[in-house]
């Protein structure tokens, strides 16, 4: 659905390299989180897609088709909602979109711009002015908007931004049901959690570079090794108690809790020292691996 080969991008007035030699295949029905720090060249990549940004090397081919050379037809392929929300909010809702399906030659179109305005909860606001709206309801309003032609693609970059967290549930709950009937959908975000609830592949983008690129589940068991476990304590502590366990990093935790970074396999022989120190613990909390530890630990090293 998505194929990049060795894709880069040099901002001609900077010489900023915002992308490093990209190779990339999505096939149809992925659903991929796209992840990146500030600046990790996220928006550079998803604009050259939309055909905002020019790239420097490479060749990109959406749905089969070559951006360059068939233009018309990768923009058919592709939804996009992007970040900055600048359309022009002169306009209503419905002339918005009506504009949007004249770009690519649709009419009658009501019935299914209707359902997509229900499906994300702006249906009452047809006849609202885009100025009108609020800053989640812009949000949703490009979703639909990126979705007018029916594309099979969806790339989304940063669409739950600022986004209350009830809103953000209709979102990703309407993006499951999109990709549940076969949309391909590459999600950018900051909100790791979410990548984690809705993607199957991530894709991590660290100084215009793919640094990771594994299915979730993957990722999440390489790294299930290094486990974090709090124990808890019946009295008040002290971290110099813990100088026996220094390669563990312990941190004190409410008093009377302490938290160790460490192997899995290391787990029965901390314990061990810890009772041999004659120190009694009630308790013990072993901290499920997230794909936010996962991927602090891919953008550090
Ligand atoms: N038009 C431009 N001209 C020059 N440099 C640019 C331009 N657009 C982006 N850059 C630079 O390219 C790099 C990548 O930026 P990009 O917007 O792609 O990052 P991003 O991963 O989307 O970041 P964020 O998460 O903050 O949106 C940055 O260093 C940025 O300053």
């Amino acid at each position: 659905m998505l194929k990049i080969s060795n894709l880069s991008k040099t901002y001609v007035k900077t010489k900023h390299e915002a992308l490093k030699d990209i190779n990339l295949h999505i096939t149809k029905g992925e659903f991929t989180a796209l992840l990146g720090q500030n600046g990790a060249g996220k928006t550079s990549l998803i604009n050259i897609l939309g055909g905002n940004v020019k790239k420097t090397h490479g060749e990109v081919e959406i749905g089969g088709y070559d951006l360059e050379r068939n233009e018309l037809e990768t923009k058919k392929m592709i939804g996009i909602v992007p970040q900055e929300i600048s359309y022009d909010f002169a306009f209503t809702v419905d002339e918005i979109l009506k504009k949007q399906s004249g770009y690519f030659g649709l009419k009658n179109n009501n019935e299914y711009i209707d359902s997509l305005l229900e499906s994300l909860g702006l249906k009452d606001k047809k006849k609202a002015y885009g100025r009108e709206l609020s800053g989640g309801m812009k949000r949703r309003l490009l979703i639909v908007k990126a979705l007018v032609h029916k594309p099979q693609i969806l790339i989304l970059d940063e669409p739950t931004a600022g986004v209350d967290i009830e809103l953000r549930q209709t979102m990703y709950e309407f993006l499951q049901s999109l990709h549940k009937n076969g949309m391909t959908i590459v999600l950018t975000t900051h909100y790791i959690e979410e990548a984690e609830k809705l993607c199957k592949r991530v894709i991590v983008i660290k100084d215009g570079a793919i640094i990771a690129d594994e299915p979730k589940d993957k990722l999440l068991k390489d790294f299930s090794n290094e486990i974090e476990v709090e124990i808890l304590f019946d009295s008040k502590l002290n971290i110099t108690d813990f100088d026996f366990l220094r390669e563990y990093s312990p941190k004190i935790k409410e008093e009377s809790n302490v938290v160790l970074k460490i192997f899995k396999n290391d787990l029965t022989k901390v314990l061990e020292m810890i009772m041999a120190k004659e120190m009694n613990f009630i308790d013990l909390n072993i901290k499920k691996q997230k794909l936010e530890d996962v991927y602090l630990h891919l953008i550090r090293r």
